[in-house]
């Protein structure tokens, strides 16, 4: 059935703001550029900007970050119909990024009363939730309340209209109580999912120990996930099918100017190739090489790069 969304992300939608001045520690830093940030809100930029049509389900401020937010998002093609303004006070999110050198790369977040975790289980629509043919799960989202139960009634939704449900485990400390409130939820959700996507230290969170891919896919796959994605940096990412393949991917050089925006970006070309039927181990390349471009540039949303650019670069590295 021919639906309105390729994608729906669920989450946050909030500002960044970057250092100008490279090199030096945030103390030092007097200047900061302004951008859409969060990573459900970069991961539908940076899908929608790969010509996917993307919908957007999240509570912004009622304010001029809220209305910049909304802007930029509706700018880029992203559907914001679901997009909400608070209505009770809450703030947007703020993310100031500390660019000491390409290594030593920080965020700041301040995220107390945040807008985005006041989204409410009655503001979820299911004529939206039925439009579209996949919906992404922040992890974010479900550090609170009555954020995490809105995530829950869309995830009913989702299985009702047999929606392939992607979850990003978008750990980001500020916003969870202790390692077991987060644990609690992160399993709950992967096991919920189609497929799962995070960073070998996220999947830590999820297990609340130190663990290894091998016993994490055994894990997952007793329930309902197909595809399980586990990056390792510069030393690249792993999928690992339901069965039993696993596949292997490399990271591409880049011109690093900071790391943050990499895992938005790998998920956007990551959803998109396989959106449009690339196999996974071509779905990890693109992945990979949006994330070498993301990190080359400043922001983590407004860089997210088009399709020609993601195969220029793979097509340079692999010659
Ligand atoms: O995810 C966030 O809330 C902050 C991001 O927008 C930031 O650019 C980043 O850390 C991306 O990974």
């Amino acid at each position: 059935m021919e639906k309105q969304f390729d994608l729906i992300t669920v989450g946050r939608a909030c500002i960044d703001l970057n250092a100008i001045e490279y090199n030096r520690p945030m103390e030092e830093t007097m200047t900061f550029a302004k951008y859409v940030g969060g990573s459900p809100a970069n991961i539908a930029i940076g899908t929608s900007k790969l010509g996917m049509k993307v919908g957007f389900i999240g509570k912004v401020s009622n304010d001029q970050h809220g209305h910049f937010i909304k802007n930029y998002m509706s700018n880029v093609g992203i559907n914001t119909d679901h997009t909400i303004f608070d209505q009770d006070g809450h703030t947007s999110g703020m993310v100031f990024t500390e660019i000491k050198s390409p290594q030593e790369c920080s965020i700041l977040m301040y995220r107390e009363n945040v807008a985005d975790l006041f989204l409410r289980p009655e503001e979820i629509q299911e004529d939206y939730i039925k439009k579209t043919r996949k919906i992404l799960i922040s992890g974010t989202a479900l550090s609170g309340s009555p954020s995490r139960e809105a995530v829950f009634k869309i995830v009913q939704y989702a299985r009702k209209y047999n929606i392939e449900i992607l979850f990003e485990l978008d750990y980001r400390y500020p916003t969870w109580k202790s390692d077991e409130e987060t644990s609690v939820y992160y399993s709950l959700m992967a096991e919920m999912s189609d497929i799962v996507i995070g960073t070998r230290d996220e999947f830590d969170k999820l297990e609340n120990k130190k663990g290894d891919n091998k016993d994490t896919v055994a894990y997952l796959f007793q329930h309902r996930p197909k595809l399980i994605i586990i990056k390792h940096g510069v030393k690249g990412s792993f999928a690992y099918t339901k069965d039993g393949k696993v596949i292997q991917g490399k990271a591409y050089k880049s011109n690093v100017l900071k790391t943050f925006g990499a895992g938005d970006s790998y998920a956007s070309a990551l959803l998109y190739a396989l959106n449009s039927g690339k196999s996974i181990d071509e779905a990890l390349k693109f992945g990979a090489a949006a994330a070498a471009i993301v990190v080359s540039k400043h922001s983590s949303s407004d860089a997210m790069p088009n399709v020609a650019d993601i195969e220029a670069l793979i097509n340079e590295q692999d010659k």
